[in-house]
């Protein structure tokens, strides 16, 4: 018998409790693009569709327990950050990088609003973690965060992703899910020293939670997948946008819903 090893993918992140987005979702897009998900729980937030109530936050060696468990076993492609409650707990990862165990790392800069005490300590700390990322996927409000100040245009968009990579990823997506130009929704791409824009039908939807940790975590799982990086990011951008699409006429939840990563709405051809 052929043995056979799936590609693995690790996500570093916080679990959300309405599934909607954080791990939950990295591991149905991971399962959606035919990649194996690993996890590392930074943090546990209990949260629904329409706000976040608390947070608690997984200690540094938790964290670092849990890497080490992983990494020592499984034959990890990819990796994908995204929450962190506090800047101790990006200190076990950053540690882990800079000893080259992390490949193909995809950071997801996510800054959540509600329920985290140090919000730009975690900015700082996930600045010096950039520099050991493949792609950083922000968004406009992250990339402002990052930047300190405020991504408002298209061009700015490209001008913050150009910013980034010279503070370290080789490839940077600034998205712009919350832009409203025309019928287009915009994210502003810098990538092999060329800036350029992803553009995609913007769809009128009340679901889109979990959008930014489908995305990321679908360039993960393509690069598990030995793609090119333009490639995973223009896959990325294309399961996101038939994601929402097809989460059109779900109601799940009170609050904007998750989307249908997995395509279980799609239309039968
Ligand atoms: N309504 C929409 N229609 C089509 N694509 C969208 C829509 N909202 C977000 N996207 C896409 O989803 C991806 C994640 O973007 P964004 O929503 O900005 O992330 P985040 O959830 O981190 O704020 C981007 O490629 C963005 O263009
Ligand atoms: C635990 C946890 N909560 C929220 C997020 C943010 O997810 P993201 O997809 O980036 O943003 P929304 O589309 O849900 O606003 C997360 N990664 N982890």
């Amino acid at each position: 018998m052929t043995e056979v090893t799936p590609p693995v993918v690790l996500s570093i992140g916080g679990s959300d409790s309405s599934g909607g987005s954080g791990l939950q979702a990295d591991l149905r897009t991971f399962a959606a693009v035919g990649a194996y998900g690993a996890t590392v729980v930074t943090a546990v937030v209990a949260k629904n569709t329409r706000a976040a109530a608390d947070v608690l936050e997984m200690t540094p060696p938790v964290i670092a327990g849990q890497l080490k468990a992983v990494l020592d076993d499984l034959p990890v492609a990819a990796v994908k950050t995204g929450m962190f409650a506090s800047a101790d707990g990006i200190g076990e990862v950053l540690a882990r990088a800079k000893a080259g165990a992390l490949p193909n790392l995809v950071v997801d800069p996510v800054l959540l609003n509600e329920g985290i005490k140090s919000r730009r300590q975690i900015a700082m700390a996930l600045e010096r973690l950039l520099p050991y990322a493949l792609v950083a996927t922000p968004n406009r409000e992250e990339a402002s965060a990052l930047l300190g100040w405020q991504v408002a245009t298209p061009a700015d968009m490209a001008q913050a992703a150009r910013e980034l990579v010279s503070g370290g990823p080789q490839y940077v997506v600034v998205t712009g899910g919350d832009l409203v130009v025309g019928t287009e929704a915009l994210d502003a791409v810098w990538a092999a020293g060329e800036e350029r824009y992803m553009s995609a039908p913007r769809i009128t939807a009340r679901n889109v939670l979990g959008s930014g940790a489908v995305f990321s975590a679908a360039i993960a799982a393509r690069l598990a997948h030995g793609d090119a990086v333009v490639d995973a990011l223009t896959y990325a951008k294309g399961l996101v946008g038939r994601a929402i699409q097809d989460a059109s006429d779900w109601r799940l939840g009170s609050g904007p819903g998750p989307i249908d990563v997995c395509g279980w709405s799609a239309p039968v051809i």
